[in-house]
């Protein structure tokens, strides 16, 4: 089994290290702690000696491995690294008992790989625990900062019009002299300048290098995924052996992330004492910093996480869902027609779609959601058990990680009939027990996670990738090499992208103004 899966060579370096090392302290340091209950764990596949399951998490295409694993030996498994335990869920009927009944005791991700980083750290939503700091900022989110109608998107409603009608222009120019567009480069474009006027009220500057230096860490970020993930896992033995794994790497994209973010909030301190208060996210976390009475005392290293954790999670998720869904509408010429006829009678041709449009258009919601279900950017759910508990008869033990198959889980055909087709009429639903059908199944469709600790930016994930998929449709057409875009997976960083990326050429069907 091992055999058949393809090993990376950066991984592969990585993971002749950990077997040397460990092989050097196994016996020395690591006592296997016999559990009684060890037996009422999940079953478990056939793993290597002393290293466990760990090549399958350093293959090219974990969720690929992961899922293969899953249909020999069973959806509801627990594989290990080294010592450490992992309950790994590959059903949808798994996912929906744990988000329904374990929600809360799954509400937390387990240990940062290093506290004091500033990406994925203690001081970041994405990994405090579920306690005080995470609710708070639950709170501010929910309320201030991303729900519709909130303060800070209503007042950035404008920047995101802005920014759609110059992704819109780039788009033209580059259809009147007949040039191919790699789709993720103008969207990445797109989600990058939203996102970081929406955070801090103004784009970064090109003059100074801002723009690139922030560019360059987010990508040197998206390169730490494995080893943020691996040190994180095996922090508490390496902790006893007093060993820093990666700790070089990952510090030294938190410190220079540091450096430019003291300076962007300075700026943005004295520009607050000298103008009337903004409403971008830094002011709503600024005024949170400043106010007496706040349920809780937020610090300026939270405010810098934030800003990496919203950067980082925001803009390549979207980019990469709008690539994958708009491949999927250009294999799809049906698909295509349907939707420009929807936008066409909702929008008409003389103006730019907005995201007000969105409401009114089912089947573009439709298509985004299917995208999302076939290819999920972040396939892999990771979390960590506070309490032991019992699931479907086998017994978890506290402080296991677990890692929901969410890939798995949207391509599990006891729940999704034909779940390889592209079929976004699965989400029209018309009658009534269709939409307590739809109710039933969004518990199991994961591509924004599950529960409480969902992703709390879905609601501006899907006005991003509803509006730049509706302006590509509504205002061009697209030429393609070949016959059909090449749906090979890989991982870009963190998250899932195409092997091959989607190039096409537009050609203007529509007078929309430019400006
Ligand atoms: C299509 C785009 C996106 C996808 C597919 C996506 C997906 C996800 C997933 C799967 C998780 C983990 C959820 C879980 O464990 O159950 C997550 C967490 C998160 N996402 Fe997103 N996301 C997207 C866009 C965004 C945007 C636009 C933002 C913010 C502007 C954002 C901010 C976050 C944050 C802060 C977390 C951590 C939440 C926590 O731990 O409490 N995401 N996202």
């Amino acid at each position: 089994m091992a055999a058949m899966i393809i090993v990376d060579y950066q991984n592969c370096f990585i993971y002749l290290l950990l077997c040397l090392f460990s092989l050097l302290c196994y016996s020395l340091y690591f006592k296997k702690l016999k559990d009684p209950r060890d037996s009422d764990l999940p079953p478990s596949p056939p793993s290597l000696p002393i290293i466990g399951h760990l090549h399958l998490l350093l293959s090219t295409l974990t969720h690929k491995s992961l899922q293969k694993i899953s249909s020999k030996y069973g959806p509801f498994l627990h594989i290990r690294i080294f010592n450490a335990p992992i309950t790994l869920v590959s059903s949808a009927s798994v996912a929906y008992e744990i988000f329904k009944t374990h929600d809360v005791n799954v509400s937390s991700r387990g240990p940062a790989a290093f506290d004091e980083s500033l990406v994925f750290g203690s001081f970041g939503i994405v990994s405090a625990p579920y306690e005080e700091y995470w609710k708070f900022m639950q709170k501010l989110m929910a309320t201030k900062l991303l729900r519709p109608q909130s303060q800070s998107l209503e007042w950035s409603r404008g920047i995101r019009a802005e920014e759609l009608q110059r992704f819109y222009n780039s788009l033209l120019n580059k259809a009147r002299t007949s040039e191919s567009v790699e789709i993720s480069k103008e969207v990445k474009n797109l989600m990058n300048n939203i996102l970081c006027r929406m955070i801090m009220g103004r784009s970064f500057s090109e003059e100074n290098g801002e723009t690139e230096k922030v560019r360059g860490l987010v990508d040197e970020s998206y390169g730490l995924t494995k080893k943020l993930f691996l040190a994180a896992i095996l922090r508490r033995p390496l902790e006893k052996l007093r060993i820093p794994l990666f700790k070089k790497d990952i510090m030294s994209v938190s410190n220079r992330f540091n450096e430019l973010l003291e300076k962007i909030l300075v700026e943005h301190k004295e520009k607050l004492c000298e103008e009337h208060q903004g409403m971008d996210m830094m002011d709503v976390l600024l005024a949170a910093y400043g106010d007496e009475n706040a349920e809780y005392k937020i610090t300026m290293n939270q405010i810098k996480a934030f800003f990496v954790e919203f950067f980082i999670g925001g803009s390549d998720t979207s980019t990469q869902a709008t690539q994958w869904t708009m491949a999927e509408i250009i294999n799809n010429p049906n698909v295509l027609e349907k939707l420009r006829e929807e936008i066409d009678s909702v929008v008409g041709k003389s103006r730019l779609i907005q995201e007000t449009d969105i409401p009114n258009l089912t089947y573009l919601q439709a298509v985004v959601k299917e995208g999302l279900r076939l290819h999920p950017p972040v396939p892999l759910l990771v979390r960590s058990f506070q309490e032991s508990c019992e699931i479907e008869g086998f017994y978890i033990p506290e402080k296991m990680t677990l890692i929901i198959n969410s890939y798995a889980v949207m391509r599990d055909a006891d729940l999704w009939e034909d779940p390889l087709v592209f079929k976004p009429e699965r989400f029209l639903a018309s009658s009534r027990s269709e939409k307590k059908e739809e109710k039933e199944r969004a518990l199991k469709y994961l591509p924004f996670g599950g529960g409480r600790r969902g992703c709390p930016g879905v609601n501006l994930a899907s006005i991003f990738v509803g509006t730049a998929i509706g302006v590509m449709v509504q205002c061009f057409d697209w030429k393609i090499k070949g016959d059909k875009a090449n749906m090979e997976e890989t991982y870009g960083g963190m998250n899932l992208t195409m092997v091959h990326p989607l190039k096409c050429t537009p050609v203007p069907r529509t007078q929309i103004p430019s400006s």
